[in-house]
């Protein structure tokens, strides 16, 4: 059995997933029919060619433009039912996904829309063998903390259906502590937390996530190797980072896949997992990124062992639900030796 049949058969983890960027030009094109919403584009062809980005931003201002043709509650429900049938396609059970509320309340489009639409969609792939889902609620950072206060205000009816929060958008001049209020509060009410930090910005942001919000996991967090005392603390406490290495290179964190980090990462004993982040805006879901670690960086079959491992354990599963599927990639590592 080859390397990548292997990852494509053992049972894997989705931990930094944005279902706004899981969005495919097909669905986009219908919904801006359907709503007669005008986009710059007339072509699946054209919408997959604007796809260039030059940094987190570039990326972000077409990510908020695709995002404006959700409307509806079956909108949302197509979203999130055609992302869980791709994931489960490819051999993930269990995801940790993020919605941003403040993109669609900004154009009026309220929890009620769009919470219903995701939740008939989780429901239904429970029921048909899909993956297990947490739902982390994502507070756009260039926005105000106030705002943020707000949209967790709002997210009060739901909160049963929600798992932690999350922290998103442009990083640089917004770092973590401009959210210290909303994280305390969103602790308060029993969330977990998680935040992106060291993407764009510098490592200090990571620091201020672990110590000001007080976050679970780092969403990226590859810029903390220019920290070595960082590197130190994560390796420590075992901090997970959910790294998603496609997006690092269309958003041109470097340049090329070759030069990613990744296996560095984890010989300094990094708590790493591999993600997709916006699988329809940098080229491919879950299996494309180990795809590419294989391809060019040489992945072996012991650290994508430990990197499916580590998505388990960073997972917020329970206890006995990560043992059962850590017991479930041994049996299957066993047989294909
Ligand atoms: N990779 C990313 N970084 C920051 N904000 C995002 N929103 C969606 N994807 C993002
Ligand atoms: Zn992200």
């Amino acid at each position: 059995m080859s390397l990548m049949s292997l990852i494509a058969a053992l049972p894997k983890t989705e931990l930094h997933l944005h279902i706004e960027g899981s969005l495919e030009p097909e669905l986009m094109m219908a919904l801006a029919t359907k709503h007669n919403v005008s986009l710059p584009y007339t072509t699946v062809e054209e919408v997959a060619a604007a796809y260039q980005f030059d940094s987190l931003q570039s990326f972000l201002d077409l990510y908020y433009l695709g995002a404006s043709v959700l409307r509806d509650e079956e909108d949302f429900y197509c979203l999130m039912r055609d992302y869980l049938q791709r994931s489960h396609a490819q051999g993930v059970v269990h995801c940790e996904i993020m919605f941003d509320p403040q993109t669609h309340t900004e154009r009026g489009i309220g929890y009620d829309v769009f919470m219903p639409g995701f939740c008939r969609a989780i429901e239904e792939a429970k029921q048909n063998g899909g993956p297990s889902v947490l739902l982390i609620l994502s507070f756009l950072r260039h926005l105000t903390e106030q705002e943020a206060i707000q949209t967790l205000q709002d997210a009060k009816p739901y909160l049963d259906r929600i798992t932690a929060v999350g922290l998103d958008s442009s990083e640089k001049g917004n770092p973590p502590e401009k959210f210290a209020r909303v994280f305390e509060q969103a602790g308060q009410h029993g969330l977990l937390k998680v935040a992106h930090a060291g993407e764009e910005g510098p490592a200090s942001y990571i620091w201020s996530a672990l110590n000001t919000l007080q976050v679970d996991r780092i969403d990226h967090g590859v810029r903390c190797l220019e920290d070595p005392e960082l590197v130190e603390h994560l390796v420590q406490h075992q901090i997970p980072l959910t790294v998603c290495p496609l997006s690092n290179v269309k958003l041109c964190v470097y340049e090329k896949m070759e030069q990613h980090p990744l296996r560095d990462m984890l010989a300094k004993g990094l708590n790493v997992t591999v993600n997709a982040d916006d699988p329809s805006y940098f080229g491919g879901y879950l299996l494309e990124n180990y795809q590419a670690l294989v391809t060019s960086l040489a992945l072996t079959r012991e650290e994508a062992l430990t990197l499916i491992r580590n998505g388990f354990r960073a997972s917020f599963l329970a206890p006995e639900q990560k043992q059962y599927w850590l017991d479930k990639i041994e049996q299957m590592a066993d047989a294909h030796p």
